[in-house]
């Protein structure tokens, strides 16, 4: 990606976020990189990253995807004072072993706050300085519902410590569904039994990045020597080392060690071991010899409850700001895609009604996540909603579409002509079409009656409710 290509993005970026964010978040950011689906901004600090990562996050990931249709992931390097980032690089190019970085990685956020520069520390601090745990992701904070549960009591039973029993516990799931908030958890949890416990958590990003400096600094004994010693490893994101051919075998080796002397294992990653593109089957199964549980996507219920505890949080330091009924429903069924945009959004809100001193109202929500919300919409198309109603009713598809005026295909077909015209932005010649080339006035007179029965049906009103829900998810 060019850097021109990173101009003109940032020009549609400036129009969906207002003039007064992207002076303040956008324009400062700079591509560093794109490789291996992961999209590299420098931002100017740590906070401003973070900002941007809850915030525009999934505004720059869709707008990039559009570009670079690899794009699954952004991440924040913070850029040291006085040095310019680099040049954004091609996608195409591989990543030279050791060249040397004018990032920091994102994660020695910790060293740069406490003022203690990075070549100040020892070999032992450098290699194994953990990435820093966020102290909110905790098990109190974790909100646990059926598809997370699994994964939940996982996490729990590791962090209980005593007799390893799954080792490694890999846990994988989509993007922003907790797994980051999971192992944090289980260190803090660890760390609180047994402060004297050597609990190292950094991405698998980093592991590379702490390989490649001790390749260069020629201290790879110091380095085996140093992981090998720790008593839990945890690497986040371990799709990242995949098709990295001396980080997979070396990571391979800290691997088998660890597992040999009965320390215990925790990894993440985007998909089950055995899906991760590029990963040697050797490493693959043996990252699949524990336990492997899987993230779930997040149900209504379970973004409910989250929303419910993210506010109720927020409200413990801002009790004067007022959330009306129906605001959390709302956001719960519009912002599916992960609980990080779901997050983001609040704490959207609250900075707002805070500023301007205000309830949070429906009204105030639709205005200011309007972004996020036209974002977030899921496209459902027609098939999907003709699938959905035929199963709901058990008939065949071909039964919904075709001639046959039977009522019982009948009501069916029209309940699905008026699901497409209230969930998707079809016309009516055009979702008459898709029915089996009917008329407009067909679609239009099933549209009413559906209307009019809803009114007066509560069975109908039910399935149409069910039925809504189903296809939002
Ligand atoms: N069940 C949950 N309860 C409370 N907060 C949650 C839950 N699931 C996710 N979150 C929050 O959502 C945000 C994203 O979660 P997290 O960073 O753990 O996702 P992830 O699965 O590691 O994503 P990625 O694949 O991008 O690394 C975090 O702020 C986390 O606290």
């Amino acid at each position: 990606m060019t850097n021109e290509m990173w101009g003109e993005l940032k020009k549609n970026l400036r129009k969906s976020v207002g003039e007064h964010n992207y002076t303040h978040w956008i324009a400062p950011l700079e591509l560093a990189s794109v490789q291996n689906g992961v999209a590299t901004l420098a931002a100017p600090s740590a906070y401003m990253g973070t900002y941007v990562q809850r915030n525009f996050g999934d505004l720059i990931l869709g707008e990039l995807s559009q570009v670079e249709d690899n794009v699954r992931r952004i991440e924040f390097n913070v850029i040291r004072p006085g040095l310019r980032p680099a040049p954004a690089v091609n996608t195409n190019q591989a990543m030279p072993a050791a060249a040397p970085t004018e990032y920091e990685p994102a994660a020695p956020v910790a060293a740069e706050s406490t003022g203690v520069s990075a070549e100040n520390l020892s070999m032992q601090e450098r290699m194994l300085r953990p990435a820093p745990l966020d102290p909110s992701y905790t098990f109190d904070s974790f909100v646990v519902g059926k598809p997370n549960e699994l994964a939940h009591a996982a996490a729990r039973r590791v962090a209980s410590g005593g007799e390893v029993e799954f080792n490694p516990l890999f846990l994988y799931g989509g993007v922003g569904l907790g797994k980051t908030h999971l192992m944090h958890a289980i260190a803090w949890e660890m760390k609180a039994q047994d402060p004297n416990l050597n609990v190292v958590y950094l991405s698998a990003e980093q592991f590379m990045y702490r390989f490649v400096q001790a390749l260069r600094e020629k201290k790879m004994m110091d380095f085996k020597a140093l992981f090998r010693n720790v008593d839990v490893l945890m690497v986040d994101d371990v799709q990242f080392i995949a098709g990295k051919d001396s980080t997979q075998e070396e990571f391979f080796h800290t691997f088998n060690a660890l597992v040999e002397h009965n320390k215990q294992i925790i990894l993440s990653g985007d998909c089950a071991p055995n899906e991760i593109k590029q990963l040697p089957a050797r490493l693959s199964s043996r990252l699949s010899s524990g336990l492997v549980v899987d993230l779930h996507p997040t149900d209504y219920e379970l973004r409910l409850g989250i929303l419910q505890s993210k506010v109720d949080a927020f409200q413990l330091k801002h009790p004067e700001i007022v959330v009306a009924d129906g605001v959390m429903e709302f956001l719960a069924h519009r912002i599916s895609t992960n609980v990080r945009v779901l997050e983001g959004a609040l704490t959207r809100l609250f900075a707002f009604a805070s500023l301007v001193g205000r309830e949070i109202t429906l009204e105030l929500t639709q205005d200011c996540l309007s972004d996020v919300l036209r974002s977030s919409e899921r496209k459902l198309t027609i098939e999907e909603i003709q699938r959905q109603v035929a199963e709901h009713y058990n008939i065949r598809l071909s039964d919904m579409i075709g001639p046959k005026r039977l009522r019982s295909f009948a009501r069916p077909r029209q309940v699905a002509m008026y699901l497409c015209k209230k969930l998707t932005r079809r016309s009516l010649p055009e979702i008459g079409r898709r029915f089996g080339g009917r008329d407009h006035t067909t679609v239009m007179h099933g549209v009413k009656k559906i209307e009019e029965l809803r009114q007066q049906d509560a069975q109908i009103a039910d399935d149409l409710e069910m039925l809504r829900r189903a296809l939002e998810e």
